[in-house]
């Protein structure tokens, strides 16, 4: 049966968003031999849920953001967007449907902030992508970049060039061009890596807003364990490109996962307000 956005909708309000299956992966680079960057994973991702990925430098988990964004594709195993393999789903539905965030972003030529929200819509429209400009886009796609821009507190930017931004003010902007995108699952890759302790805290409660209102599955891969734990409704650990556990902030992190995953030893007491695990470095 061929996917649609109502398919997708349907398929991801029952209960799974995304599963990835057996999967393996090994960039092209280390085709010689190499372990795997991902190797045998399986994992679902639960429709409405904030899903964070942590584990260590080089652990894959920015591989496996690509892996299930489509960006990469696994050697083995297989990704599925409600029923169906991402490999078979067209790529503009896929673009509607999945809005992706990297951790870094080269951006070519000097568009404005409000030129790259706009950007967001181009999976919306009817034209093929290559045939249409920017200065075409309707009442609503207006309306989407416009609130999505305020959503994101960048509406002051609109006309300065992207790449005059300061890293926290680029990363919010890309925020904003995903959610112009009105996507059902957002992948973040270091959603909070550029941003100040005011904007950190207001992109926790957009997430969780985001989850609230638009019923938005977010996945988002994090160095920082105070962020999943306070951010995610389940976390995810990577070692070495396989899942070492994966549940609730409370099941996950904890001094002895932390310590079989990181191999060294940390504090985790409950945060004084939310009850969820704290972590800090000893004394
Ligand atoms: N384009 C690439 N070509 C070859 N190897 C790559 C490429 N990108 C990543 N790798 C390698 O794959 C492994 C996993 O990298 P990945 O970026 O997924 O890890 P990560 O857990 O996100 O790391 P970090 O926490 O440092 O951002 C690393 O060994 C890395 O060197």
């Amino acid at each position: 049966m061929p996917l649609t956005e109502a398919s997708v909708a349907v398929a991801c309000s029952s209960g799974t968003a995304m599963q990835a299956d057996r999967i393996s992966f090994r960039y092209r680079s280390d085709q010689a031999g190499r372990s795997w960057t991902i190797e045998d994973l399986s994992c679902e991702v639960r429709a409405g849920e904030v899903l964070g990925i942590v584990g260590p430098n080089g652990s894959g988990k920015s591989s496996l953001l690509k892996l299930l964004a489509g960006l990469l594709r696994p050697n083995a195993g297989e990704i599925r967007l409600g029923s169906q393999s991402i490999r078979l789903i067209d790529p503009q539905l896929l673009a509607r449907s999945i809005a992706v965030v990297p951790q870094e972003y080269v951006q070519v030529f000097p568009f404005s902030v409000a030129e790259t929200v706009l950007m967001g819509r181009f999976p919306h429209r009817r034209e093929s992508w290559w045939g249409m400009g920017i200065g075409d886009e309707s009442d609503h796609d207006l309306r989407q970049a416009y609130q999505a821009m305020a959503e994101t507190d960048v509406l002051a930017l609109a006309g300065r060039l992207v790449s005059d931004l300061s890293g926290g003010e680029r990363q919010r902007v890309m925020i904003a061009r995903a959610l112009a995108q009105e996507p059902t699952i957002l992948l973040l890759d270091e959603p909070m890596a550029f941003l100040d302790i005011n904007h950190q805290i207001e992109m926790c409660a957009l997430i969780s807003r985001l989850q609230r209102e638009r019923q938005l599955t977010v996945v988002l891969v994090s160095h920082d364990l105070n962020v999943a734990s306070q951010a995610c409704d389940r976390v995810m650990m990577l070692k070495e490109g396989r899942i070492v556990r994966i549940g609730s902030p409370m099941e996950t992190i904890t001094p002895e996962s932390l310590r079989a995953v990181y191999g060294c030893d940390v504090v985790v007491d409950a945060h004084p307000t939310s009850g969820r695990p704290r972590v800090t470095m000893p004394g």
